[in-house]
């Protein structure tokens, strides 16, 4: 029988020069014999796609590389690297690769949680992979873990800090003490935040992550639109200080769980007990805490954006890929098989920290306690401390409650129960506790 002979070298298209793609470009000319080495062939940067060909760039680009027709430069491309963002044209530009026989790697999330399934059709069809190791937690290894390494085993939960911008504001609140719109500052002048900040502090990038993650741990296809979401912009200072007395602190969590009611994925900030490794995580950086069956827990922890970082994982698809192509076939598929259905959010099942400001006279907590154990809720601790201005002239105690598991559902009626109590005079804050 004739075999094919592998190829020498194999062309790659880079599509987008910002952050990630400057980073992408060193690392394929710096390590060149090396990744060559590795793959069997020779990785060939035949073009780079970007907006303006003669906008200022970093001087390791090699101008003469860059084109302003993208359609073109994929058209004759073996593995064509995504990393320009947004839904189109990347979509587009992915779809024609993929349809003329070309591997992908891409580190676009946002594509990936709104419409990935369309790409890992087109993918299976066509007989060529899609890898996508930057889209999660930038440099961490998650993916290639949760879709490889864990196969075998049965994933109940993950439970990630996947966004570094909200980790550092959050950490810088817990550490310093700052309000959260100055902590946000301070990130945009560090260059963590985007000018515009709104798809990290309000979890919509976290949500696309967790919408990835769900996927993966589950075989089940989890959207964006699946993700139950809430940012970071309704944290005080006083509930990150609430949070170091009850020895906890204040992380964004995504969380994708698989229970009787089917798959949910949420995020939303949480309270994580001191001594978890998640508690651990600060500044930028980000981690994946994931509980498995057989293998237990496992944590994967590093820098999950910034150009290096990001394009580290985008090499070691291309590795990957390219190697496919040098021995012949495909790696492991988009896996879909279980479809578990979504559970609604109000099914999600965990432990909530409620804070509320009471009138300072007997009987009071009674009276709290009652409504909380009329709507089935169980309390864990209970912790008073005086406010010292006190609301309308009545003597007033901040009345810190923290349950056992309950339905979401549950305790919404019963949080709404205790507003409605004579002696109450706010609900301050409702937090879930969550890792433990
Ligand atoms: N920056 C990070 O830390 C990080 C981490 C993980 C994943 N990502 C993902 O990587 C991708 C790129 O991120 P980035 O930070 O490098 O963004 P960026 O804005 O710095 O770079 C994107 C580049 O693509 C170019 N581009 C956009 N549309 C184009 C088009 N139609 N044709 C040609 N060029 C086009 C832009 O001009 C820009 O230079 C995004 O999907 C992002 O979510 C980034
Ligand atoms: N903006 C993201 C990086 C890219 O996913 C973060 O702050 O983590
Ligand atoms: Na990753």
């Amino acid at each position: 029988m004739a075999t094919v002979p592998a190829p020498s070298a194999l062309r790659v298209a880079l599509l987008g020069c910002g952050v990630v793609g400057t980073q992408v470009a060193r690392l394929l000319s710096d390590q060149s014999d090396d990744l060559a080495a590795r793959v069997g062939a020779r990785l060939e940067l035949v073009g780079i796609a970007v907006r303006d060909a003669a906008a200022p760039r970093d001087p390791s680009i090699d101008r003469a590389l860059l084109t302003d027709d993208a359609e073109t430069l994929v058209d004759g491309a073996d593995i064509v690297i995504e990393v320009m963002g947004g839904i189109e044209p990347a979509r587009t530009l992915l779809l024609r690769a993929i349809a003329g026989g070309a591997s992908v790697v891409t580190a676009n999330k946002a594509l990936l949680a709104e419409d990935g399934p369309t790409l890992y059709h087109a993918a299976d069809e066509a007989g060529v992979d899609v890898y996508y190791e930057a889209a999660v937690a930038g440099a961490i290894p998650i993916v290639r873990p949760v879709r490889e390494s864990l196969a075998g085993d049965t994933i109940q939960r993950v439970l990630g800090i996947v966004n570094g911008t909200t980790n550092y504001v959050l950490d810088q609140m817990a550490t310093h003490g700052l309000a959260l719109d100055d902590a946000v500052r301070q990130a945009q002048e560090l260059g963590f935040a985007e000018a515009d900040p709104t798809a990290d502090v309000e979890g919509y990038d976290a949500a696309a992550k967790a919408a990835i993650l769900a996927s993966l741990a589950f075989h089940t296809r989890v959207t964006i639109d699946d993700v139950s979401r809430e940012g970071i912009t309704s944290v005080t200072a006083e509930d990150v200080a609430w949070a170091r007395q009850t020895g906890h602190v204040i992380k964004l969590l995504a969380i994708c769980e698989a229970s009787e009611a089917g798959v949910s994925a949420r995020v939303h900030p949480a309270l994580v007990p001191e001594q978890h490794p998640l508690a651990g995580v600060r500044g930028a950086f980000n981690a994946v805490f994931v509980e498995a069956e057989a293998a237990g827990e496992l944590m994967f922890y590093g820098r999950g954006a910034g150009g290096a970082p990001t394009a580290s994982a985008v090499l070691g698809d291309v590795v990957s890929v390219a190697r496919h192509r040098v021995l012949g076939g495909k790696g492991p598929a988009e896996s879909h098989y279980a479809q578990l259905p979504i559970a609604p959010a109000s099914s999600a099942v965990t432990r909530y920290q409620v804070r509320i400001a009471v009138s300072d006279r007997p009987g009071v907590l009674a009276q709290v306690a009652q409504v909380v154990a009329e709507h089935s809720v169980s309390i864990e601790a209970v912790r008073q401390a005086p406010i010292e201005s006190s609301l309308d002239g009545v003597t007033a105690a901040h009345l810190v409650i923290t349950t056992h598991h309950a339905p979401e559902s549950a305790l919404a009626g019963t949080v709404a129960a205790i507003a409605d109590l004579d002696a109450v005079q706010g609900i301050l804050s409702v937090l879930r506790v969550e890792g433990s």
